[in-house]
């Protein structure tokens, strides 16, 4: 399924945009069937969208002890450490808003090995959603064509029997943990968010399909499906 994209001026508009996005998405989920299901992606693109949402008049607008917050990937580090997605999203809006504890569900990356770390937040999936599908996917864009912690070449991308993997980034010399494509695909909406100029190169390699393969462009999404992008980052 091709992706529809959603190319806001410039990157205030970008995130005012998937803000509003977000609220409704929430909103009739919780409308229709009582809970919200969100997974957040990490690295820094979301970050300003997470403040938002944190703020007037996105933040009232939501019934945040309806919602259940996961975690698209993680690095295998401390909840506290400077490359956690979790710390970025705690900072950036979970402090903020009256979003029950239990409700937040970050990746356990004290437990143990990565292995043992993505076989725990598995179940931790399969207690809280009993095999629901997300509402709401947020995914975000590396520049290699990387979304969550899939990344190109690694064996991450061919797990299929579980919803969750554990992987070593070569280039990062770092562990990760990531949901995998049968989940990804599953949920009601994807969202690939992307932003800056930084990412003009990969976007454009990608819709002139200058490269195939790459961990996004083996993304197939069965519902909703959309990319929301600044003019920067589409190369306008
Ligand atoms: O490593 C990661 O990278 C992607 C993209 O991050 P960005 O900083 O370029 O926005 C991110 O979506 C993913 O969650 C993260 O772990």
């Amino acid at each position: 399924m091709k992706a529809e994209k959603k190319i806001l001026p410039d990157s205030a508009s970008l995130i005012t945009a998937a803000a509003e996005h977000f609220v409704a998405t929430a909103r009739a989920a919780i409308a229709k069937r009582g809970v919200f299901y969100v997974a957040l992606a990490g690295g820094s693109t979301p970050k300003g969208l997470y403040q938002k949402l944190a703020t007037s008049p996105y933040l009232e607008q939501i019934d945040w002890a309806r919602v259940h917050l996961f975690f698209g990937d993680e690095r295998c580090v401390a909840p506290t450490h400077d490359d956690s997605n979790f710390k970025m999203a705690r900072t950036a809006m979970i402090d903020l808003i009256p979003i029950p504890a239990a409700n937040v569900h970050r990746m356990p990356t004290e437990s143990g090995e990565p292995a043992e770390v993505a076989k725990r937040y598995a179940e931790t999936m399969q207690t809280v959603m009993d095999g629901a599908a997300f509402d709401l996917l947020l995914l975000g864009l590396g520049p290699d064509g990387h979304i969550a912690s899939l990344f190109p070449e690694t064996p991450a991308l061919d797990v299929t029997d579980s919803l969750t993997a554990h992987l070593y980034v070569e280039k990062f010399d770092s562990w990760r943990v990531t949901m995998t494509y049968p989940v990804i695909n599953a949920a009601r909406q994807v969202i690939v968010f992307i932003a800056g100029e930084a990412k003009a190169a990969i976007v454009n390699d990608i819709t002139t399909e200058a490269v195939t393969g790459l961990p996004v462009q083996r993304l197939a999404p069965e519902n909703d499906y959309y990319w929301f992008m600044d003019k920067a980052a589409a190369g306008q």
